[in-house]
C-alpha cells in the first residue's frame, strides 16, 4: 500500500471552505493518530507511509463509485490537471480481443460467448456472468480469473511507466476494491449519483434495464462499502460539469499539500 498523507504543514483539504465536495466524513481530518485506516490498519505508520520525500512519485488517485454513476466522464471532464487515466474497463475491452484470453474464454464458456467473426460477443458473456444464480457467480470468478491477472499486469506497468510530468495517474476501475488494486492507491476518490438517476442514465445511453445494472452491482462490493473506503466523495447527480468542478477541487487540494 503506498498510501500516503499529507505534511503536518500541509492544509487538509476538506478543511477548505469549499462545501460541494466532503471529505468522507468517517475520515475527518488527516491527524495520524486519529487516522480511521490507520487505526484499521493495524500496521505501524512508519509500515504504512513511506518517508514521502524520499520516495517522492507520482500519486495514484483512485475512483470508486456505483455502476454508472460517472467515474469514468466526471474525471475525463476535469481540465487544468495534468493526470493519465487507467481505465481499467477498456483495457479488459482489449484483453478480450488477446489469442492466450480468447482461447481460456472458449475453453471455460463455449463457442457461444464468440461472435461468428471470432470476436467475443461482450452481451453474451454478460448473460453469463451477471445475475444471482449460483451458475453465474462461478462463471464471473472464471472470467475474472482469466482476465484480472492481465488487468493487474496493465495497471501496474501503466502506473509504473506514468510519466513524471503529470501531476496524477488515475486509476479507473470498477472493480478497483473487488480486484484489490486500492493497494496501488494513495487516494480513493467515491462519486456519489443516486440509484434512480443511475438507472435513468444507464437506460438512456447504453440501453440498460434496471435489471442489468443492478445484476452488475450485485457483482460487486455495496455502495456503502465503496463509500466506506473513500478519502473523498464527490456529488454527481447535477450536471457534468458540477461533478467535474468537485472533483478539481478535491484533486488540485491533494495535489497541493506539499507531501509528495
Ligand atoms: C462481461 C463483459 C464481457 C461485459 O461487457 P460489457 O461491454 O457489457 O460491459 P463493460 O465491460 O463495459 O463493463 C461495464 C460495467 O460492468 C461492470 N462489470 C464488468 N465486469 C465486471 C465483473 N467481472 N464483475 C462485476 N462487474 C463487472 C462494471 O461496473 C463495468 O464498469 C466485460 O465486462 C468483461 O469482460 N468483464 C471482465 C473484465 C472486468 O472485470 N472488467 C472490469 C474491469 S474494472
Ligand atoms: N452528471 C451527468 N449528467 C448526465 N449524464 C451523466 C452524468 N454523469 C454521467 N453521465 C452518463 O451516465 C452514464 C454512466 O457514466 P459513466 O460511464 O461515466 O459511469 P461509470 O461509473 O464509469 O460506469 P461503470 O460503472 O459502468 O464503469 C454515461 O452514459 C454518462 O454519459
Amino acid at each position: 500500500m503506498r498510501r500516503r498523507i499529507p505534511s503536518a504543514k500541509s492544509t487538509p483539504p476538506h478543511r477548505s471552505s469549499h462545501s460541494f465536495a466532503t471529505a468522507n466524513s468517517k475520515r475527518t481530518h488527516f491527524d495520524v493518530s486519529t487516522s480511521h485506516k490507520f487505526f484499521r490498519s493495524g500496521f505501524a505508520l512508519t509500515d504504512r507511509f513511506p518517508n514521502p520525500a524520499a520516495s517522492r512519485q507520482t500519486p495514484v488517485v483512485g475512483i470508486l463509485g456505483g455502476v454508472g454513476s460517472g467515474k469514468s466522464s466526471v474525471i475525463r471532464q476535469v481540465t487544468g490537471i495534468q493526470f493519465h487515466i487507467i481505465d481499467a474497463d477498456r483495457t479488459g475491452h482489449e484483453l478480450l480481443d488477446n489469442p492466450e484470453i480468447q482461447t481460456a474464454l472458449r475453453s471455460r464458456f463455449g463457442d457461444d460467448v464468440f461472435k461468428h467473426d471470432g470476436a467475443v460477443d461482450r452481451s453474451q458473456l454478460a448473460k453469463r456472468v451477471f445475475g444471482d444464480s449460483p451458475e453465474h457467480e462461478e462463471s464471473r470468478l472464471a472470467l475474472n480469473e482469466i482476465i484480472h491477472p492481465a488487468i493487474r499486469r496493465n495497471i501496474n506497468t501503466e502506473i509504473d511507466s506514468a510519466s513524471r510530468d503529470v501531476d496524477a495517474v488515475i486509476l479507473d476501475a470498477a472493480l478497483l476494491l473487488e480486484g484489490g488494486w486500492d493497494a496501488k492507491c494513495d487516494w480513493l476518490i467515491f462519486v456519489d449519483t443516486p440509484l434512480a438517476i443511475r438507472q435513468e442514465r444507464v437506460r438512456d445511453n447504453r440501453g440498460w434495464s434496471a435489471e442489468e445494472l443492478a445484476k452488475r452491482e450485485a457483482s460487486q462490493w455495496s455502495i456503502e462499502a465503496k463509500k466506506e473506503r473513500a478519502d473523498f466523495v464527490v456529488d454527481n447527480s447535477g450536471s457534468i460539469d458540477h461533478a467535474a468542478a468537485q472533483m478539481k477541487h478535491v484533486l488540485s487540494s491533494l495535489l497541493s499539500t506539499g507531501s509528495r
